[in-house]
């Protein structure tokens, strides 16, 4: 099973790239869903959360609030620390039962669409990885539009993560989002020809 890594900046274009190599036969494990997943009512990934950030977090109807707590985190970087510190190793524990699901299915193309990848170290579980890139200018664009955020809200969730330039330095390969969908998907079906999975 060759296992590629996907990552890429907030708003980079990474759901976009993975969701066409899914329609081209991939399997993908997606790090943002298992995210969801683990702090699910119920699981001990919420319990975690309200005693750190307490009730303030929690919706009536029990789920996570998590604009509330994207707009804690994303404004201190010690309670960013202390939410990863939480949500970490309970993703880290489900990507790697996944991946042995994926191996025991005789899969041939796995992909790991993890936004924090490098951050996270799981470069190690990963034969190469794939980089989405675009102009600083264009992710402020695309997320303030995405995530209906304001400049300064957006700006501060760019600089949480590691910089586009240390992301592409690490990569082994790097796909350009700032044009046509079209164009994009154009060098993602390259590598799949090149590397024979397609
Ligand atoms: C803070 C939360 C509640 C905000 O939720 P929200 O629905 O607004 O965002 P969503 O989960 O869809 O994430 C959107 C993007 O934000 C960025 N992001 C998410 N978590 C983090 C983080 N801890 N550090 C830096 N960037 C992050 C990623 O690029 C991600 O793709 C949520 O992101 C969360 O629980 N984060 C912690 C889990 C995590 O580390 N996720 C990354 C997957 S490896
Ligand atoms: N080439 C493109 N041209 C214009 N808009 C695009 C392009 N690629 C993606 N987008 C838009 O930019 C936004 C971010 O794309 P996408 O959700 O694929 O990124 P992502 O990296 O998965 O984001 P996140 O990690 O924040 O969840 C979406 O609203 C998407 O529709």
């Amino acid at each position: 099973m060759y296992i590629l890594g996907l990552t890429g900046g907030i708003a980079s274009g990474k759901s976009t790239v993975s969701a066409f190599l899914k329609k081209k036969g991939a399997f993908v494990i997606d790090g943002d869903i298992i995210a969801r997943q683990v702090v699910e009512p119920g699981k001990i990934g919420l319990r975690k959360l309200k005693e750190a950030f307490g009730t303030k977090i929690i919706k009536k109807d029990g789920t996570l609030n998590r604009a509330r707590l994207g707009k804690i985190v994303f404004a201190d970087k010690k309670q960013l620390k202390r939410l990863n510190e939480i949500t970490g190793p309970l993703i880290r524990q489900r990507v790697e039962e996944q991946i042995e699901e994926a191996r025991q299915l005789k899969i041939r193309l796995l992909v790991l669409e993890i936004p924090l990848l490098f951050e996270g170290h799981y470069e190690k579980y990963c034969d190469s990885v794939m980089t989405v890139s675009i102009p600083h200018e264009v992710q402020l664009e695309r997320l303030m539009k995405r995530n209906n955020l304001k400049k300064g809200e957006a700006q501060k969730r760019i600089k949480t993560q590691m910089s586009q330039d240390e992301r592409n330095r690490r990569a082994d390969i790097v796909i350009d989002n700032s044009k046509q969908v079209e164009e994009t998907l154009t060098q993602v079906i390259e590598w799949l020809i090149m590397n024979k999975f397609a």
